[in-house]
């Protein structure tokens, strides 16, 4: 059974414009997917569809067979678990009135279910924000800073180590390096490339960046105006079958 399978699924904000059309994929266990597409062609859409965020219109999105999209929030809690994001802005994505290790706590508290955690081991609050932080390559002493003490590339690395903390099946990770400067991106990756061996997790990683999503991912789609206009195995970028929008990239890569 696929980890997560997605289905013709459609979406279309109140404004009428279809942002998503057709989109279908799987994710396999382990295997990093990457989503790659100019600013605007719906991919942190789909990732919130994904997210149940934002409702579809048509389709459907199942993880391990069970379907999770359109749920209320109670009946979704059970799966809320399995995927967890790290998105671009890591200021947005910690409450700056919460002190980092509150901060990492809080998927823990309300999702963490102990006994399916093979890395990580929860004895006390101290403890636990201690082997995430050091997970994520951080100092120890950082648990008890505000937001606003870290640098950006500190931010997204706390954000990180929540998002891995309740070791979730799927980490869906948009543009997460969009705000930082080159050196940091590029720690950035290989840490998430790191932990994704190291945890077993699934990624689906989201850039408009084909490097970025080339070095990361095993599989690659291309999204153009919300259509899957092209997918392929990372070694076959390259190859003459390439649709002409990937190509475009490629040329603006090279
Ligand atoms: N909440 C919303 N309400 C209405 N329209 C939206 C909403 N969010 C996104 N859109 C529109 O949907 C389209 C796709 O946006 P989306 O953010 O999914 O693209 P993207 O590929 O992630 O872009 P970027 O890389 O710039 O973040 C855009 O035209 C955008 O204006």
């Amino acid at each position: 059974m696929n980890l997560l399978e997605v289905n013709h699924v459609y979406k279309t904000y109140d404004h009428g414009t279809a942002v998503l059309q057709d989109v279908n994929f799987t994710m396999e266990k382990k295997q990093c997917l990457g989503l790659v597409g100019e600013s605007g062609c719906g991919k942190s859409t789909l990732a919130r569809c994904l997210l149940n965020m934002e409702p579809i219109d048509k389709g459907s999105i199942l993880f391990e067979g069970t379907p999770l999209h359109n749920k209320n929030e109670r009946s979704l809690r059970p799966y809320r678990k399995n995927i967890q994001a790290v998105l671009q802005n890591p200021s947005a994505a910690l409450n700056p009135k919460l002190k980092i290790i509150d901060s990492l706590m809080d998927p823990y508290l309300q999702f963490g279910d102990q006994a399916k955690m093979k890395h990580f081991h929860y004895t006390n609050k101290n403890d636990f924000a201690a082997q995430l932080l050091e997970a994520v390559e951080l100092p120890a002493s950082l648990a008890n800073r505000y937001p606003h003490e870290l640098s950006g590339g500190q931010k997204q690395r706390a954000t990180i180590a929540r998002a891995i903390s309740i070791e979730p099946a799927i980490i869906i990770l948009d543009e997460p390096t969009s705000s930082l400067d080159v050196l940091s991106q590029a720690a950035v990756l290989r840490l998430l490339d790191g932990l994704r061996e190291q945890l077993g997790t699934s990624y689906l990683f989201i850039s408009h960046d084909l490097s970025a999503v080339y070095a990361m991912s095993q599989k690659i789609m291309v999204m153009k105006g919300g259509i899957i206009v092209d997918r392929f195995e990372k070694e076959d970028l390259f190859a003459a079958e390439r649709h002409p929008y990937t190509q475009e990239l490629i040329s603006m890569f090279e």
